[in-house]
């Protein structure tokens, strides 16, 4: 099942560094390994903005909810679910 997820983070501004610094870095290594199993198909920035666009390929709807979830960034985000089906155009 494909899904487009659209992150929007925003981080306090008066988080402790060594904080962010270290939710940041776990959360590079938790998404570079769903990439690397493939369920994190892509991600994209947002030109200017904290966020980003990903595409997902999952199992089932409460997979995604898992990852969702499991994001150390997630309770600095706003997250929009898109279900994706294919394109009766696409070649
Ligand atoms: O920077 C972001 O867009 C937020 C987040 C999503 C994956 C990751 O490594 O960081």
């Amino acid at each position: 099942m494909l899904f487009a997820v659209r992150m929007d983070v925003d981080l306090p501004r008066d988080l402790d560094p060594v904080v962010r610094q270290e939710t940041v870095a776990r959360e590079k290594a938790y998404s570079q390994d769903l990439q690397r199993s493939g369920e994190w198909r892509h991600i994209w920035r947002i030109v200017g903005q904290y966020s980003n666009v990903s595409i997902f390929d999952v199992a089932s709807n409460e997979r995604l909810h898992e990852i969702l979830w499991g994001l150390p960034l997630f309770p600095y985000m706003t997250i929009e679910v898109t279900p994706l089906a294919s394109h009766p155009s696409a070649i």
